[in-house]
């Protein structure tokens, strides 16, 4: 079976999302998801942006926005929440005067979705979403999982049946910059155990070849089941920069929740 299924915006649809929360399909790539004009406007200014900050917990990561997985304690789960819809409005602005691929993916979720989807809320504070990643030439983006539980609030766990991801491709190295894919869901105590000391993710030696590898391209975008291991070569020459979102489940007759 072929793990990563290519389509195109009109065609996704509702069991294109189940496949991927069922772990049916690795990944689902459409090509040419962003408008050439506004993706060329963003890449300009994305790349030399004031506003470009370091990940709290991998300072080689550059990003624009505060994400969720940055929260460690209460100060920083307030700066979330309250520049959750500023940093939203400060990357719409980088597309202006197109609309923003993460606005697209929003608008396209809830219209296949039969629910509808929204930017999730905890304890009735608006998360962020469309966070901006840098992986400059050379960094390595180790296999890891991403589970929102590491950072919500204890009264908050078990809401989710399952967590996606959608990138949006911004700008792609010639060289580098593969999506790694494995069929591998570790449970969260095994990860942590492999992880060991490490601020993130597993040393690659300690796993098998992955099941699949994609190149995306720039305006591309990659929906993924971040439970399973995943990683992003180096790149050999520019930045890689990408728009990333999370998708939640709670089930088929439920609305999915986005953040970043
Ligand atoms: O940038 C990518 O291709 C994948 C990034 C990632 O780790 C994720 O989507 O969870
Ligand atoms: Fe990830």
């Amino acid at each position: 079976m072929d793990r990563v299924r290519e389509t195109t915006r009109t065609d996704l649809s509702h069991d294109d999302v189940l496949s991927l929360v069922k772990k049916e399909t690795l990944a689902i790539h459409i090509k040419g998801f962003c408008r050439g004009e506004s993706l060329a406007t963003a890449r300009r200014k994305l790349l030399d942006h004031e506003d470009r900050g370091e990940l709290s917990q991998a300072h080689e990561f550059g990003r624009i926005g505060f994400a969720y997985s940055e929260i460690s304690d209460e100060e920083s789960r307030r700066t979330h929440h309250e520049q959750a819809l500023p940093n939203i409005a400060k990357l719409r602005e980088v597309f202006a005067p197109y609309p923003s691929p993460t606005d697209e993916l929003r608008l396209l979720l809830d219209e296949l979705w039969p629910a509808g989807a929204h930017l999730m809320e905890v304890d009735g504070k608006k998360c962020f979403i469309g966070i901006c990643r840098y992986q400059d030439r050379n960094v390595d983006l180790n296999p890891h999982t991403d589970a929102l539980e590491r950072n919500l609030p204890a009264h908050y766990q078990g809401h989710l049946q399952a967590q996606l991801s959608a990138n949006i491709y911004v700008n792609i190295p010639e060289q580098g910059g593969e999506l790694e894919l494995w069929d591998i869901e570790p449970s969260e105590g095994d990860y942590q155990g492999l992880m060991g000391e490490r601020a993130y993710g597993i040393e690659r030696e300690k796993l098998p070849a992955p099941a699949a590898v994609v190149k995306p391209a720039a305006g591309d975008l990659m929906l993924l089941n971040p439970r399973v291991i995943h990683a992003v070569r180096p790149s050999h020459d520019s930045s890689r920069v990408t728009l990333g979102h999370f998708l939640g489940f709670m089930g088929s007759d439920r609305p999915l929740v986005f953040w970043s």
